[in-house]
C-alpha cells in the first residue's frame, strides 16, 4: 500500500534557472492544454486546490514544483511490517498545443520547457497525459517521440489516459488497441488514482 502523507507547493519558476534545488527524484507531468494535469496532481495528493486547474486552456503558465511525501508499507529484515518513506517532487507544466497564445510567447515557452525537460538532472519520470476521448492525436505522438529523443537510461515515461469517466467500456477497448496496457485515470471520479500513485512511486524511484 502506497499513500501520500503530505504535499506542499514549493515554487513557480519561468525556466530551469529558477528551479528549486534538485534534491529529490522529480516527476514531470506533461500533456496538451486542458488534458487534466493539474487536476490529476490534486487527485494524487488528495488536495483540492494545490495545483491550480481551470476549464480555460492555458491555465498553467509556469513550471510549478510541489514536494510530495509518500509512505509505503513494506517488511523489515525480520519480516515484520514496517513503513518506508520517500519524497518526490511533482512538476506541473504548462500544456502543449495551446493555440490562443501569441506565437512569440509560445516559442519562448517551448524554449523554457525544452531546457527544463532535457537538462534537469533529477527528472526520473515523465508522466505524459493523454485525453482518453482524443487519444489518437499527432501532437501526442510527436511529444512521445520528442521525449524518447533525449530520454536517459535512468528515466522512464508513463502514459496515462485522462478523463476516463467520459468513456464507456467499448470506447476504452478502442483506446487499448492503440495504447496496450494503458492506465486510465479520472481525477473527477478518483478512479485509477491509487494505482497511478503506485506506478509513479515505483518508476520514479527505480524500484
Ligand atoms: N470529466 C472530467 N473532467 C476533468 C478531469 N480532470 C480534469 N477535468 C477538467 O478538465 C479541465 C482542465 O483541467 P486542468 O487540470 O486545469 O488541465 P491542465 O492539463 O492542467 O490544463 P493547462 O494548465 O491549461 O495545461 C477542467 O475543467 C477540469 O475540471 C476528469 O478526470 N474528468
Ligand atoms: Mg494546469
Amino acid at each position: 500500500m502506497i499513500r501520500v502523507l503530505n504535499a506542499k507547493f514549493l515554487v513557480s519558476a519561468p525556466d530551469i534557472s529558477l528551479a528549486p534545488p534538485a534534491n529529490s527524484s522529480e516527476v514531470a507531468f506533461l500533456g496538451r492544454s486542458n488534458v487534466g494535469k493539474s487536476s490529476l496532481i490534486n487527485a494524487l495528493v488528495n488536495q483540492k486546490g494545490l495545483a491550480k486547474s481551470s476549464s480555460t486552456p492555458g491555465k498553467t503558465r509556469l513550471i510549478n514544483f510541489f514536494e510530495v511525501e509518500y509512505a509505503r508499507g513494506t517488511k523489515n529484515e525480520q519480516g515484520e511490517p514496517s513503513e518506508e518513506r520517500a519524497n518526490l517532487t511533482f512538476v506541473d507544466l504548462p500544456g502543449f498545443g495551446y493555440a490562443k497564445v501569441a506565437k512569440s510567447m509560445h516559442a519562448q515557452w517551448r524554449k523554457n520547457l525544452d531546457e527544463y525537460l532535457k537538462f534537469r538532472a533529477n527528472i526520473k519520470l515523465f508522466v505524459h497525459l493523454i485525453d482518453s476521448r482524443q487519444f489518437d492525436m499527432q501532437i501526442d505522438r510527436d511529444v512521445n517521440d520528442y521525449l524518447q529523443s533525449f530520454l536517459r537510461p535512468d528515466q522512464k515515461i508513463l502514459n496515462f489516459l485522462t478523463k476516463s469517466d467520459k468513456l464507456n467500456q467499448s470506447q476504452k477497448s478502442a483506446v487499448l488497441k492503440v495504447y496496450p496496457g494503458a492506465h486510465f485515470v479520472s481525477a473527477l471520479k478518483k478512479t485509477g488514482v491509487e494505482k497511478a500513485n503506485e506506478l509513479i512511486y515505483i518508476n520514479a524511484l527505480g524500484l
